[in-house]
């Protein structure tokens, strides 16, 4: 086993990248995320340990660079497990600690991880690395690359990737090609042949109409979606905007913005019935929006986006006759329509989880095939194992009927267009398209299978947040005392009213989220509610103000 010795060329690395600052960072539910000026030390440390993490698994790991839907200024890094998933729980907080030492107590807390995790230092280890297009990236990805080498480590750098690209990357090399080839041409060739059955041979389709306005929030996927469409055959024709030719990364513009501000983005044109989507900064979100006729601003948001998905999902699986459990998982800021009409309307069984997207892939591994999403546009579907191979078997079986049949070669294709690791922007896109073609949809038709129920989030700074405890996935409060009566008392008041509060887990605040008949009504029930974490949980700073 490693002694300190070993990591004595660790040492020697990392004078050229020291930890200048005292302040502490914490790996959160999206990895590290900051200024881009204050994150080289943290980079070296974690190409360290994404190495480290190789060698124990004996399998690539991968390192994203990228803050996401944050401004242009910051960065982070998000490390990637074998199979594309997110970064395993308790190597979250090893990542914390590696981050925050000393520069000379590093190889003693490098030496502690190799032998309490029984890591042979022998095992060769790769990492694959990519990053966005932030100007910080391309240092801090040399940051990287020296600690993954400090320890003798491999590194291949794809450059630039969207985040769900490069964990596609991870998935293809660790499971020997079975999921596709590793390769920025392996991933727009998989998708997009298997867009291109499911399109068939019309592009256009009773009210679907193949043209569409895509936001690239001036980030990675703007490049991406260009690259995805020579592959297209021009059977979808994307008008691409923000697409960072000239505009700044996600300023006024992107998924997040979008979904936070409930406006179109700047930088494309506000047309009456065009069928728009936004990307956030790295690619792993979408949303969709469109204007209608007199103006009002519709959006589509995550919600609306897995009620398509698992209601076209369910289709394929009743006419296929096949005997498959079908879930959808969602946190407690799904619109509450989404959720009646996903259980009522589609009977396709819901579970709520605490937010995260770690959490809401977990429990979608519990369905043979699992949707899921969050409001803000995160999501994908995973397919069991078991079905993968019954679907397989079900498209080549020519014993059963011919909708049997098309049924099952539909599933199949869907399941090749799904980047099954992570929520995918582009996957997601070619998701939604297939299925308003197919269903002959307008945007407007989408729209209509259900209204959203007027709603408000707000935040709440107190404190200290962590005061505020939880349970029920996030629906109610246990601490502090009184908090939940006085939320069921305010609830009470308005017709379809729901409100709960959470302490965020990437701001040093509280959520607040309320939904009611009325947007007066959610207003205001989330302003009441509020008052009351302001009172009761330690509020600081101004009192919340009544809205206008
Ligand atoms: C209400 C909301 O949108 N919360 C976001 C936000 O988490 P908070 O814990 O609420 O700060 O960031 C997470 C990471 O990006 C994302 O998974 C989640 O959906
Ligand atoms: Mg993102």
């Amino acid at each position: 086993m490693a002694g300190t010795g070993y990591f004595a060329a660790v040492k020697i690395a990392a004078e050229k990248h020291p930890r200048l600052r005292e302040k502490t960072i914490q790996y959160g539910t999206a990895g590290f995320r900051t200024k881009g000026e204050e994150l080289d030390h943290v980079m070296f440390r974690m190409g360290v340990l994404a190495a480290l993490r190789s060698q124990l698994k004996r399998a690539v790991i991968g390192a994203m660079i990228t803050a996401s839907h944050n401004p242009e200024e910051d960065n982070g890094v998000k490390l990637v497990d074998p199979l594309g998933e997110m970064l395993e729980a308790a190597w979250e907080k090893l990542a914390t600690k590696l981050a925050n030492v000393s520069d000379s107590d590093l190889p003693a807390v490098l030496s502690d991880i190799v032998s309490s995790c029984g890591i042979d230092t022998a095992v060769p280890a790769q990492v694959f690395l990519a990053r966005d297009t932030r100007p910080s990236s391309p240092s801090l990805a040399q940051a990287i690359i020296d600690g993954v080498q400090a320890i003798k480590g491999e590194v291949k750098d794809y450059g630039i990737l969207t985040t769900p690209q490069l964990h596609f990357m991870v998935r293809c090399e660790n499971s020997q090609g079975q999921y596709g080839s590793q390769t920025e041409n392996g991933y727009y060739t998989k998708l997009s042949n298997a867009f291109l059955k499911l399109r068939g041979h019309e592009h256009q389709n009773e009210r679907y109409h193949p043209q569409l306005r895509l936001d690239g929030a001036n980030g990675v996927g703007a490049l991406k979606i260009k690259e995805m469409q020579k592959h297209l055959n021009n059977s979808l024709q994307i008008e691409l905007f923000n697409d960072g030719s000239s505009g700044k990364l996600n300023y006024m513009c992107g998924a997040d913005y979008v979904k936070v501000q409930q406006t179109a983005p700047n930088g494309m044109p506000k047309e009456a019935r065009v069928r728009c989507a936004s990307f956030d900064g790295d690619a792993d979100r979408i949303v969709y929006f469109y204007q209608e006729k007199n103006g009002t601003f519709k959006l589509l948001d995550g919600d609306k986006i897995a009620t398509l998905v698992a209601g076209y999902l369910k289709e394929l699986v009743n006419s296929s006759g096949l005997n498959i459990n079908l879930g959808l998982v969602q946190t407690a800021y799904a619109n509450g329509s989404s959720t009646s009409y996903i259980t009522n309307e589609l009977q396709v069984p819901v579970a709520c989880v605490p937010t995260g997207v770690k959490h809401l892939h977990h429990k979608a591994l519990e369905y043979d095939i699992g949707v899921y999403f969050e409001a803000n546009g995160h999501g994908t579907v995973v397919f069991s194992e078991k079905i993968q191979d019954m679907v397989l078997m079900a498209a080549n079986d020519s014993s059963l009927s011919k909708d049997q049949e098309h049924a099952a070669r539909r599933l199949l294709w869907i399941i090749g267009l799904i980047n099954q690791t992570v929520g995918d922007a582009i996957s997601d896109l070619l998701l939604v398209e297939t299925i308003l073609h197919s269903k002959g949809w307008s945007i407007e038709d989408w729209n209509d299978a259900y209204t959203d129920l007027p709603n408000r989030q707000l935040k709440v700074k107190v404190k200290d947040r962590t005061v505020i405890q939880t349970t029920d996935a996030e629906r109610k409060t246990t601490s502090p005392k009184g908090l939940q009566e006085a939320i069921d008392a305010l609830v009470e008041k308005y017709p379809d009213g729901r409100a709960f509060v959470r302490p965020s887990g990437t701001e040093d605040i509280v959520r607040v989220y309320a939904e009611a008949e009325t947007q007066k009504n959610a207003d205001m029930l989330a302003h009441e509610v509020s008052v009351e974490v302001y009172n009761l949980a330690g509020g600081v700073g101004e009192k919340p103000t009544p809205p206008q």
